[in-house]
Order: C-alpha cells, then sequence, then structure tokens
C-alpha cells in the first residue's frame, strides 16, 4: 500500500492544507503531538485494560498483550472497561490540544471545536474481532459534512497491528451506498477496496491523521496479539450545525451503555473539553442507512 504524505512541514500554511485536504480528503502530520502527553494517556488507558483483565497478567500493561477477555467494541463485556476509560480526563484532554483545535480551526477558516464523543478504540487481534469496515464519517456524524476526523494512535502502531487506512481523493465519489457489514460501525461504504490509492503508514504516538467526512477509509486487520489503542475526534466550525443527538446533545460516545458526562467528569479538574460552545445551532438526525443521500457542497470543494 502506498504511504501517507506528511504534511509536518506545511502545518502552519492554511492555503497548503486546504488545497492538499480538497485534492487527497486527507492530511497527514508525523509527530505533531508531544510524545509523553500521548504516551501519559496511553499509559492510563492499558492500565484500564490490565485491571479490568483485557491483558496478559503476565505481560507489562503498557505492552498491550491481549487476553482472552478482550472483546470487539460494543459486544458483551466491552463496556465496563470503556466506562472506565471515558471517565479518564487525560484522554478527553487529548482532543482539545492547542495543535488540534488549532490545526481544525486553519482548515475551516474559524474557530473550531471539538465534539464531545470523543472516541476511544481497543482493537482485538483479528480473526476473533472484525477491523472497522471502510466507511465515510459523514453517515454517522452527519451535521456539517466539513465536520473534520482525526485519528491519533495511542502508541506504536505497524501496518500489522491493523492501523487506520485511507483512500485519497475518494472525497469527490460523494456520498455513498453502504452494506451491512461486520465491525465497529457495521457499514461498510460501497467503494473499490483494492484501489492503487489506499495509504497508511507505520504510525507513532505523537502522529495525527485527519481527513474529510467524506474520505473513504478503515482499519486493517490487527494481526499481532496485542491490542491497537488509538482515539478519534471530530472538529467542526461555531457557525457550523451540528446533529442532535436521540437522548440530547453532546453525550459520550456509546451513551447509554456508557454513562452521562456528569456521572464520567466525578472528580476531574475542568469539565471544559466536553463541553459544546453556546450558540451552535443543532439538526436532526437521518437514518444512517438509507439510499441515496445527496451529496453537500463542502467550503474545501471536494466535488
Ligand atoms: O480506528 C478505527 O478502527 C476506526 C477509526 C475511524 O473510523 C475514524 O477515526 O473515523
Ligand atoms: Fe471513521
Amino acid at each position: 500500500m502506498k504511504e501517507l504524505t506528511d504534511s509536518y512541514g506545511d502545518v502552519q500554511d492554511a492555503g497548503v492544507l486546504r488545497d492538499r485536504l480538497a485534492a487527497d480528503g486527507y492530511l497527514f502530520f508525523r509527530g505533531l503531538l508531544p510524545t509523553e502527553v500521548v504516551g501519559d494517556v496511553h499509559d492510563q488507558l492499558a492500565r484500564i485494560l490490565y485491571d479490568s483483565d483485557w491483558l496478559d497478567p503476565d505481560a507489562d500493561p503498557r505492552e498491550l498483550m491481549a487476553s482472552g477477555r478482550a472483546v470487539e467494541e460494543g459486544s458483551a463485556g466491552f463496556f465496563g472497561a470503556y466506562t472506565a476509560i471515558q471517565s479518564t480526563e487525560a484522554f478527553h484532554r487529548l482532543a482539545v490540544r492547542p495543535e488540534l483545535l488549532a490545526l481544525a480551526g486553519r482548515l475551516l477558516g474559524e474557530e473550531a471545536f471539538a465534539h464531545p464523543a470523543h472516541i476511544c478504540r481497543i482493537a482485538p487481534p483479528s480473526p476473533g474481532a472484525s477491523p472497522t469496515p471502510i466507511h465515510q464519517d459523514y453517515r454517522f456524524i452527519q451535521g456539517s459534512v466539513d465536520t473534520l476526523t482525526t485519528w491519533l494512535p495511542l502508541g506504536e502502531a505497524p501496518p500489522e497491528i491493523g492501523g487506520l487506512r485511507v483512500f485519497a481523493g475518494s472525497p469527490r465519489l460523494g456520498v455513498l451506498p453502504v452494506k451491512a457489514s461486520d465491525g465497529p460501525g457495521m457499514m461498510r461504504a460501497e467503494a473499490d477496496e483494492n484501489h492503487p490509492e489506499w495509504r497508511t503508514t507505520s504510525y507513532r504516538p505523537g502522529d495525527v491523521l485527519l481527513f474529510g467526512s467524506l474520505t473513504v477509509h478503515g482499519a486493517m486487520p490487527n494481526r499481532t496479539n496485542r491490542l491497537r489503542l488509538s482515539a478519534d475526534f471530530r472538529y467542526q466550525a461555531r457557525s457550523a450545525p451540528m446533529a442532535r443527538d436521540l437522548l440530547g446533545t453532546g453525550k459520550p460516545h456509546y451513551h447509554p451503555d456508557v454513562p452521562d458526562f456528569p456521572t464520567l467528569t466525578r472528580g476531574w479538574t475542568s469539565t471544559d473539553c466536553i463541553e459544546v460552545p453556546t450558540g451552535v445551532r443543532f439538526v436532526d438526525r437521518w437514518d444512517p442507512r438509507v439510499d441515496d443521500v445527496p451529496t453537500p457542497s463542502s467550503r474545501f470543494a471536494y466535488v
């Protein structure tokens, strides 16, 4: 598979970044975040996974050696550990790092905020668990088509541990039809899995992959005996609409299986990182499985 293009050297140049995002549908920044900040989150989450019996009791928790108790997201046995992870302040604070908020704002051309549904992925080895099928985030996140996703490896992620791959140029395909699938999200976009423009890299902590909501992406199978730990966050302009959740707005990922923020944030030093700014406009959600979803026009001019 082709390598991702590294845009780290252009991170301050809004014009270059916007043009590249419009052309490729993604931007990759090697080492954008301090490794010690990402490493601290990694080690806190590894400790939770160890205490939840998801890890080999005889190995160093930081190695993330999977035990038989490690399960695919959403399944029975997932929510105990995931609730503990969602209660971890340092994990949520990662989403509002100045490097990430500034980058999103630079691309969007106005102040950006992070959606509070900060997602942690704990991908067990395949074939026991299915990797995230190829998809576009727009069907899941909705609201504004210009909402941006960042995907962050929390530990070393060589291709065999099943990091993310992106289909460069794919936003031009518009909103693609979907089929039911195994794996997180349970929907697979109808796109060419073997197209020559699929890209990935050997990820390191501190790296940031950013993409638009029409960019087709998915995880690769985890062919190791370790868990793949990563985070994914969403950013949008304050002036853009945000999709309303069924149970209220700005809820945690996997709520109500995961308790709401008043419970998760008990004992935190600050809750700024999980708040939606006042004045944001909300729109209703539509059924993510409907066949023909019109492709909205984007400020990145993909279409
Ligand atoms: O990490 C994964 O398996 C999926 C991540 C993803 O789909 C995303 O970041 O939007
Ligand atoms: Fe995604």
